[in-house]
């Protein structure tokens, strides 16, 4: 027996499955539920009940259909509308959904309005139907349960929406409160920005910033300006986001430049973030406050605008715009002079200083004493330098010194070799340099180093004047040191003191006995006879020299001599000549620095401190000095080091260049720069006729302001002495019918000393007059050349006025000077702007021919005027 289900057969049937149990159970059929089974016969049963009734409805309708009555209209409306509606109902579920998601503004109020509008409106068409027409109301019944159903479904839709509604009302609100935090956060950070740009001090954003920058960025999502705030809650319409997160793009993009707005999508706030921090850096330095001017505008020589808006704090662009003002073009590096920057100074209002900065690798200014160090000023020892002719005992006389006074009475004292030592005389230190000879004086001399005070000058008795004697007088009176003679080897029978004192008058050196000023002392070095006679005038020509130091202030001195020791390192014999030098002081020597590590006397004990004039040994130098180098002690090692680093590094730039010493070429130029006032001249000649005779021509010379000055005149081969002393006095050496050693020549070479060398004495004297003369300022005459007579004008527009002129005498030319004459009286003078022979340019004319001439901006040329030509004659000195 085939069965069938009630919503199988209500399928079927095309009516719901509810009113199909209704009918099965009203026909007495056991059935519960749409899922119930009825039999075929049941179901027959039933289906024929409907069909029943489907007939009759379909009588009626037919009847209807052929008086078309209004009855009629309206049923066909109402099928039709019901058809709609079934459709709608069922859009409708779809629309609650979607419109629950997507326009939640549409209130579920609303909607149930429109609902019960709706199902009013069909209760009161089908009350009407039914009226009029019963058919029509068992169809109703039909619709009725449908709408029935229909409202059973938009219920549970409702409950469904207000359910969701409900559920979300909850999330909504946390988003909103959520929104109002980060709207806060936004304005926050945004007040933090605006402050932090007003403050001027912050320039990139803080972390805190930052985290609430990217929230606010996170949060945009949140202030999208969507009236449908169920948005949230849909499935996200891709497209309209990504247009919603254009259009804030853009948005933001637009606000960059004023405070940021953020973003709407992550990507962008991180890259809006980056621009915001970029954007505040820009407005941190539009908006720059300024800072007060300061009183006094310090400044050095060479700054540029730069430099000074940076004292003045102003912008580099202000001081240009001001410069500019001022009248002064100018970019920001450009450097300004001294005027101008004063001139902007007082358009300012503030005060201009100059400040020289200091030259910290000048030595020599640690030499001059302050007004407080010549308070302190203290006697000091004389240092003291002994010369003379080879042989004639100068070594034998240090030793007796060196011996007597130095190691008597020191029981194994060591005497130690360090270039200079003290002699204790009666309670009285004198200092011996240790190096005898006037090479090692001139040597120092030389190099800028006079530590000498006192030279005793040994002349054997036995020999007389010798030409070193006489070398080492002229050494010591370029150095205009005091002289005291010791006659020596008295002891010897032929000694002959007098003939000694007979020859050196010759040469300014007078005993006082015979009304003179030099100290003579005859002595034996070798037997020590008067030799503390000599060392007590040694001190008694101190005295009247009054020799005097400042022991307290920081030690300068001078390196006598220095080495390398294998051992110790870099070795120097320093002699301090202000103040006290101590163990650990900081100094610089020459061009190196360092600190006194160890300090040694002349008698080889250590020391702790060194007076003025005395002679220390120290090691502790980065590298070694040169002799005559200078030391000066420094407060701290940090400025020894600069100090030191920096004469090194000018040291180098030195050497790279010649020294400069007066040759014959360049004798006027030094003359006209004023370093020269005299001429120091080297004489050396084959007999001592020539050497006088060129002596006293030379002497004669007359060049205005100048004179020549013979600091050494001798018979002989030009030797290293000569050179040497010609580099420390600056000199020329003349040599006639002499030749330079071969040592005396490459010293010569190396310190750059000029040697002329002459067989005839004219040409020896000419040479230095006109190089003496011949660079002098050269004198211009004017000369003459030539007169011509103005013969024809010729105006052209253009051009001016032409001069068709006959050359009368002489010879003019192109770049020659021009006087225009008329009647005797001259009417202009000024240069010539061309010069013809007929059409051709020509440098010169001469007499006899004729020219056109032109006067540069002269026109007034008549014919029968005179032209005087002339050229500005280089006239030498007299
Ligand atoms: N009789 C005598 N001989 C002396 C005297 N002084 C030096 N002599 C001798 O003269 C010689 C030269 O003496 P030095 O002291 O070497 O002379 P110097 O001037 O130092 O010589 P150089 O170093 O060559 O320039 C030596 O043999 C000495 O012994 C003296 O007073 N009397």
């Amino acid at each position: 027996m085939v069965k069938i289900r009630i919503y199988e057969l209500a399928k079927e049937l095309n009516i719901p499955s509810k009113e199909l149990v209704d009918k099965a159970k009203s026909l007495g059929m056991d059935v519960k539920s749409h899922m119930s089974v009825v039999t075929e016969t049941e179901s027959n049963k039933i289906k024929q009940n409907f069909v029943k009734k489907a007939n009759d409805s379909k009588s009626v309708s037919n009847k209807k259909a052929v008086n078309k009555t209004p009855n009629d209209e309206l049923n066909k409306n109402h099928q039709a509308q019901n058809k709609n509606k079934g459709s709608q109902d069922s859009k409708a579920k779809i629309k609650i959904s979607v419109k629950s998601i997507r326009k939640p503004n549409t209130s579920p109020q609303n909607n149930k309005k429109n609902r019960d509008n709706n199902l009013k409106k069909n209760f009161k068409n089908n009350h009407t139907s039914d009226n009029k027409n019963n058919s029509f109301n068992k169809t109703h019944k039909t619709f009725d349960a449908k709408a029935q159903a229909d409202s059973i479904k938009r219920r549970q839709n409702k409950e469904l929406y207000e359910k969701t509604f409900e559920n979300s009302s909850n999330p909504q609100k946390e988003l909103d409160k959520k929104r109002a935090v980060k709207q806060k956060n936004i304005h926050e950070a945004a007040k933090k920005i605006v402050d932090n740009t007003n403050n001027k001090t912050k320039i990139k954003l803080s972390n805190t910033d930052r985290s609430n920058d990217r929230e606010n960025v996170n949060s945009s999502k949140y202030r999208q300006p969507v009236n449908n705030s169920h948005k949230e809650f849909t499935k996200p319409d891709l497209k309209k986001e990504n247009q919603a997160g254009e259009f804030w793009k853009k948005s933001s993009n637009k606000k960059k430049n004023t405070q940021s707005e953020p973003t709407f999508n992550k990507r962008a706030g991180h890259k809006n973030h980056k621009q915001k921090i970029k954007t505040k850096t820009k407005v941190a330095v539009t908006v720059r406050k300024e800072r007060p001017l300061p009183d006094i505008l310090q400044y050095t020589e060479g700054m540029n605008a730069q430099d000074l808006g940076k004292i003045l704090h102003r912008e580099p662009t202000e001081i240009v715009k001001k410069l500019f003002m001022l009248g002064v073009m100018t970019n920001q590096n450009q450097s300004l002079d001294d005027d101008t920057i004063e001139i902007l100074a007082t358009d300012y209002g503030v005060d201009a200083q100059k400040i020289v900065p200091e030259d910290i690798g000048d030595l020599d200014k640690y030499f001059e004493l302050s007004d407080d160090d010549k308070k302190n000023l203290k006697k000091r020892p004389p240092v003291v330098t002994i010369m003379g002719h080879v042989d004639h005992g100068k070594t034998t006389l240090l030793d007796r010194l060196r011996h007597t006074h130095v190691t008597e009475g020191e029981a194994g004292g060591i005497t130690q070799h360090i270039g200079a030592y003290q002699v204790d005389i009666n309670g009285r230190l004198i200092t011996f340099l240790d190096t005898p000879g006037h090479e090692a004086f001139t040597e120092m001399r030389a190099r800028g180093a006079d530590v000498t005070d006192l030279i005793v000058l040994v002349v054997a008795a036995d020999d007389g004047v010798m030409p070193q004697t006489i070398e080492a007088i002229n050494h010591a009176k370029a150095a205009k040191v005091p002289v005291i003679v010791a006659v020596n080897k008295i002891d010897k029978p032929g000694a002959n003191p007098n003939h000694v004192m007979e020859q050196l008058s010759e040469y300014e050196l007078i005993p006082e006995d015979w009304g003179g000023n030099t100290i003579f002392v005859n002595i034996s070095a070798k037997t020590g006879q008067n030799v503390d006679e000599v060392l007590e005038m040694i001190n008694l020509q101190a005295d009247i020299l009054e020799l005097q130091a400042d022991p307290n202030r920081k030690a300068v001195g001078t390196v006598i001599e220095a080495k390398l020791d294998k051992g110790r390192g870099p070795v120097a014999t320093l002699l301090v000549q202000q103040g006290t030098l101590h163990v650990g002081d900081p100094l610089v020597v020459g061009n190196t620095f360092g600190r006194v590590r160890s300090m040694t006397n002349d008698r080889g004990r250590r020391v702790k401190s060194a007076t003025p004039s005395t002679p220390v040994e120290i090691t502790g130098l980065n590298t070694v000095p040169d002799s005559a180098d200078k030391f000066v002690v420094f407060d701290d090692e940090k400025t020894s080091r600069q100090v030191g680093e920096e004469r090194a590094k000018r040291a180098e730039l030195n050497d790279r260049q010649k020294a400069h010493h007066v040759t014959i070429d360049n004798l006027f130029d030094s003359m006209s720069e004023g370093e020269l006032k005299e001429v120091a001249v080297i004489i050396k000649a084959d007999v001592q006729g020539t050497v006088e005779a060129l002596r006293q021509s030379l002497e004669k010379i007359e060049v205005k302001g100048v004179r020549v000055n013979v600091i050494h005149s001798a018979v002989g081969a030009i030797n290293e002495s000569d050179v040497s002393l010609a580099a420390a006095g600056n000199a020329i050496i003349i040599g006639f019918n002499v030749r330079p050693t071969s040592q005396a020549q490459q010293e010569a070479d190396s310190e750059s000393v000029d040697i002329r060398l002459h067989n005839v004495i004219y040409n020896a004297i000419e040479e230095i007059e006109s190089a003496m003369k011949g660079m002098l300022e050269p004198v211009y005459q004017e000369k003459v050349t030539g007169n011509l007579t103005v013969r024809e004008i010729f105006k052209v527009s253009k051009l001016g006025t032409i001069a068709g002129s006959f050359v009368d005498q002489g010879f003019i030319q192109k770049d020659s000077g021009v006087r225009l004459i008329r009647n005797g009286v001259v009417i202009y003078e000024g240069k010539l702007s061309s010069l013809k022979h007929y059409k051709d340019d020509v440098k010169e004319v001469k007499a006899g021919n004729e020219c056109g001439l032109m006067i540069e901006n002269y026109n007034d040329i008549k014919v029968e005027d005179q032209i005087e030509a002339f050229i500005m004659e280089e006239v030498s000195a007299e």
